[in-house]
């Protein structure tokens, strides 16, 4: 039988777990992608845009909402990837999409409330970074190299599939 469950022994109420869908974009302007960071990240980490869905809100209004807060930006086509259950902060399920801005609307435009970077980056910029191995060590010169989620996360996978086959973007959203 599908399904988990408790039964509370005193009043036979049955509690389900609970599970907060998130969904989580790389958005492309065609030839780059938008990866941002948030202050508690490891340095030099970037990842793609996540945030949680509202009350009412379909998977595609959350899209569009999540990109225009966190990084001013319009998104027009998406396109679904996949899907991972994420044990943070409380069971969230990821909901993993591309999508692309709209034709010359790539001004960035920062919530610093949300994040404390974001930028383009070239394909090969994150084909390189998606190689490095040991990404969060500190360089002899100081700095931390620009560097990718870990392979367990769907954000990895996201920007991977971004780096190795072009997406067909389907869906206006
Ligand atoms: N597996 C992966 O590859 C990745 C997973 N994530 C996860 O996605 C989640 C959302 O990412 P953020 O950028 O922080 O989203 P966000 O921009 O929506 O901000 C999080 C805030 O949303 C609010 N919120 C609304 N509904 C909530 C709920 N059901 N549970 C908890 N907080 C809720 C809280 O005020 C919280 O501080 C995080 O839990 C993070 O761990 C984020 C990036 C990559």
């Amino acid at each position: 039988m599908a399904g988990s469950k408790r039964v509370c022994s005193s009043n036979q109420i049955i509690y389900y777990p609970q599970m907060a869908p998130v969904v989580i974009t790389l958005v492309s302007d065609g030839t780059r992608c938008l990866l941002a960071r948030q202050s508690f990240f490891p340095k030099g980490m970037y990842s793609a845009l996540a945030g949680f869905c509202d009350i009412g809100e379909s998977l595609e209004e959350t899209v569009r909402r999540e990109v225009a807060e966190e990084v001013g930006l319009e998104v027009e086509r998406l396109h679904y990837s996949a899907s991972q259950h994420w044990p943070f902060p409380n069971s969230s399920l990821m909901i993993a999409c591309h999508a692309t801005v709209k034709p010359g609307q790539t001004e960035i435009r920062l919530n610093l409330r949300e994040l404390e970077a974001a930028a383009w980056f070239r394909h090969d910029e994150v084909a390189i970074a998606l190689r490095r191995n040991n990404p969060y060590t500190q360089q002899q010169n100081g700095a931390f190299p620009f560097c990718l989620p870990p392979k367990f996360a769907i954000a990895h996978q996201l920007i991977k599939e971004w780096v190795e086959k072009p997406i067909r973007f389907t869906l206006p959203v």
